[in-house]
């Protein structure tokens, strides 16, 4: 059998990302994870936390084997300063992003079959002076990708965003029928081919209260969600809408859909993360690669304490394990 290995980053360093990885060195999972981390600052957090771990230095030359208890496997990258668990130090921000280029190169080559990013801080990348909007956009540029759409999941519930990390003044002039094409496209085949549904039946939130009220809260509907709308179901697919998002979200609508596409980040992911925080997994469809991350952000006020839960963790790299082997479902 083939084990899937997977590259995992640190994520922000003094975030809770490195306190994830330790807090899972004793789970064995099927499959090869290689941590991509500075060493030194896993061991000083190790120290804090008080769960003693091993290091053993990722061999690309040796075979892939499943970790051994409380060993992790790990490609030293090192980070340009010292880390302090809670204190985000915009000097290290290149070493963040050198984790992804590492992890994303690795899968790009097949060295990697996929790749879990524990959390980053959007805010000190950007304050090191590089542009950083998150893993999404920044992962579609590193692999060339035409458009990556967001989608995080819970349970039965899938919310894919039509935009990603926008300011929301921005928001109504991005979502085009050009754009709304490419994401829907994307969404529908990574519905098929990743999660092996057949169909599938997806949900498109309107942008506008009521989704516009037949024109009076708003056209964005009537120009152009609804144009794409038809010409998908005119070939065929499956989708319902545009919806308006407040009634969309209840067990009537949901419980005939596969996925729900919402316009905006906080459309959508408020209603999932109310269900589903703490055991979510965040996917990026539309790669050429297979990325999946956690449902939460950096939690600085819990790094080193050892508070953190695991459990979006432990979904990201499962689901990854999942889409390696094939499919998710
Ligand atoms: N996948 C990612 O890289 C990712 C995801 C979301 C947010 N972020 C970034 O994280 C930074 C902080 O974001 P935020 O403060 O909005 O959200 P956050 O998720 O870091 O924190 C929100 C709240 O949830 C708690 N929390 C978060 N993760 C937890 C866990 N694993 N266990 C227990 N409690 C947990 C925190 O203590 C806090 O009270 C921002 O820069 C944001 O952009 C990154
Ligand atoms: N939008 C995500 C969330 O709220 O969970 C998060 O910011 C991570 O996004 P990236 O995977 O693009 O970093």
């Amino acid at each position: 059998m083939n084990i899937p290995r997977l590259a995992i980053t640190s994520g922000e360093p003094s975030g809770i990302g490195p306190d994830l990885i330790i807090q899972l060195a004793d789970t064995l999972f099927p499959a090869e994870l290689i941590v991509i981390a500075d060493k030194k600052m896993m061991q000083q957090r190790s120290d804090q936390l008080g769960i003693p771990v091993s290091f053993s230095d990722y061999d690309a030359s040796l075979p892939r084997a499943e970790n051994n208890k409380g060993v992790i496997k790990i490609i030293d990258t090192p980070c340009t300063e010292p880390v302090s668990a809670g204190i985000l130090n915009k000097e290290n921000a290149s070493y963040v992003l050198d984790t992804l280029t590492i992890a994303t190169k690795g899968c790009l080559s097949g060295e990697f079959d996929a790749m879990v990013t524990p959390p980053l801080h959007k805010g000190i990348i950007n304050e090191s002076g590089v542009a950083f909007t998150g893993h999404t956009e920044f992962l579609a540029e590193l692999t060339q990708a035409e458009l990556p759409v967001m989608m995080l999941a819970a349970d039965d519930l899938r919310v894919a965003l039509a935009t990603t990390h926008l300011p929301l003044k921005d928001v109504s002039a991005a979502i085009t029928k050009e754009s709304l094409t490419k994401v829907i496209s994307i969404l529908n085949h990574d519905l098929i081919h990743k999660f092996g549904i057949k169909n599938p039946h997806i949900l498109i939130c309107g942008l506008n209260p009521h989704a516009g009220e037949d024109g009076h809260l708003g056209m964005e509907e009537i120009d152009t969600i609804q144009p794409v709308i038809k010409s998908f179901k005119d070939q065929g697919m499956n989708l319902s809408g545009p919806l308006p998002a407040d009634t969309l979200f209840t067990p009537k609508y949901l419980d005939t859909a596969d996925a729900v596409l919402a316009m905006f980040h906080d459309q959508g992911l408020p209603v999932l993360k109310h269900v589903g925080f703490g055991h979510a997994i965040n996917i990026t469809l539309g790669l050429p690669i297979i990325r999946t991350s956690v449902d939460h952000g950096t939690a600085l006020d819990l790094a080193g304490t050892g508070k953190a839960s695991s459990g979006s963790m432990v979904a990201a790299i499962n689901s990854a394990i999942l889409l390696s082997n094939e499919t998710l479902s």
